[in-house]
């Protein structure tokens, strides 16, 4: 592995990973985690950077600001957070970790149906502020997920997995929308997506965000959706147009919905959607859990030590530089 002026390579880690994946890079480079992921600090440490692994959002010039740098490794799936034109165009191989936080991401999907449904977090509320209230004021009146209709939005692994589980464990019906045509092992039954918002109980976007699916649930979408039926997104918030959304809830048109994504991250104070009825809002954790955190953080220094040793990393996402 080439060496650095003081013998050993530096890797920038835009956010803390997991102590046993530091470990394992520390035998080999330098690690330098950021001490806050504002635009103009990951600049300025990537100047002396010979990797970068990536948990945040990359400003759009960061290779601009990083002369020496001959990785980028994504801790996770979505690549928006990187400039994956301008590596390409530079070289610079670029890896993701497909798989490794789905089962993290499919669980909490469930959690999110089976709270629309029924409603645990609004009871607990209710219970500990107002009291025991009659059952018949407080029960739930909204039907039972075994038996409705799940639309799934991009059938990839988390769509997959979310396919396996509704199927097997509620009994749902299945319906999907992919860009190439898919049914998850006969799980899923493929329709357009205007039928996938009309017929579904539950929406859940799991497609990634590109030029074709940003804004691409908005009004007109929302708008097919059936009253009582609920929209889970846990792919990235410029997919859903916040406004159309927040004007479906607040005007009980459709039954309720879960965001663990938003255009803008960290969710500004005061922003409209923290006063929406029927909404739970995350912090972007679907796919954070100790498990996942550990995969996610040993694949990434695994595939950072490929690249600083000069090895093509396996799941390299731009795998043109090496035949250009
Ligand atoms: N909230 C969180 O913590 C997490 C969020 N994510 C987000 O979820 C996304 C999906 O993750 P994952 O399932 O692992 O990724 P995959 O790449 O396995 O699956 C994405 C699927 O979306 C499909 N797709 C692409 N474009 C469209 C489109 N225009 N319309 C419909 N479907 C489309 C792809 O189709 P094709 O197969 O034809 O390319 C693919 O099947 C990630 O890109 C990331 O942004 C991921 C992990 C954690
Ligand atoms: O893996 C991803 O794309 C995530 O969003 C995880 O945070």
């Amino acid at each position: 592995m080439p060496d650095a002026a003081d013998g050993l390579p530096l890797v920038l880690l835009t956010n803390p990973i997991h102590p046993e994946a530091v470990e394992r890079l520390e035998a080999h480079a330098r690690v330098v985690v950021a001490p806050d992921t504002g635009f103009d600090t990951l600049r300025r440490l990537a100047a002396d950077a010979d990797g970068l692994i990536v948990r945040a959002q990359l400003p759009d010039d960061i290779l601009d600001h990083a002369p020496g740098l001959r990785g980028l490794v994504r801790h996770g799936v979505g690549l928006d957070f990187v400039p994956l034109a301008a590596a390409t165009a530079r070289s610079i191989p670029v890896a993701n970790l497909p798989g490794s936080n789905t089962r993290a991401v499919a669980e909490y999907v469930c959690a999110a149906l089976l709270d629309l449904r029924r409603g645990l977090g609004r009871l607990d509320r209710s219970l500990r502020e107002t009291g025991w209230l009659p059952a018949k004021t407080q029960a739930n009146d909204r039907a039972e997920i075994g038996g409705s209709t799940l639309g799934i939005l991009g059938l990839g692994e988390i769509g997959h997995a979310v396919a396996r589980i509704a199927t097997a464990g509620f009994g749902m019906r299945v319906l999907g929308t992919s860009r190439s045509p898919r049914t998850c092992d006969g799980l899923v039954e493929p329709v357009p997506i205007e039928t996938l918002f009309e017929q579904s109980d539950a929406v859940v976007i799991a497609c990634p965000l590109t030029p074709e699916t940003r804004g691409l649930v908005g009004a007109g979408l929302i708008g097919r959706m059936r009253r009582d039926a609920v929209l889970i997104n846990v792919a990235r918030g410029p997919i859903v147009e916040a406004e159309p959304l927040a004007d479906a809830l607040e005007a009980g048109r459709i039954g309720g919905a879960a965001l663990d994504v938003f255009a803008m991250q960290p969710l500004p104070a005061g922003h409209r959607l923290y006063a929406c009825p029927n909404l739970l809002l995350t912090p972007h954790v679907a796919g954070t859990t100790a498990t996942s955190l550990r995969t996610m953080g040993l694949g990434a220094a695994d595939l950072m030590l490929a690249v600083l040793r000069g090895e093509r990393p396996a799941t390299v996402v731009n795998p043109e530089i090496y035949t250009a």
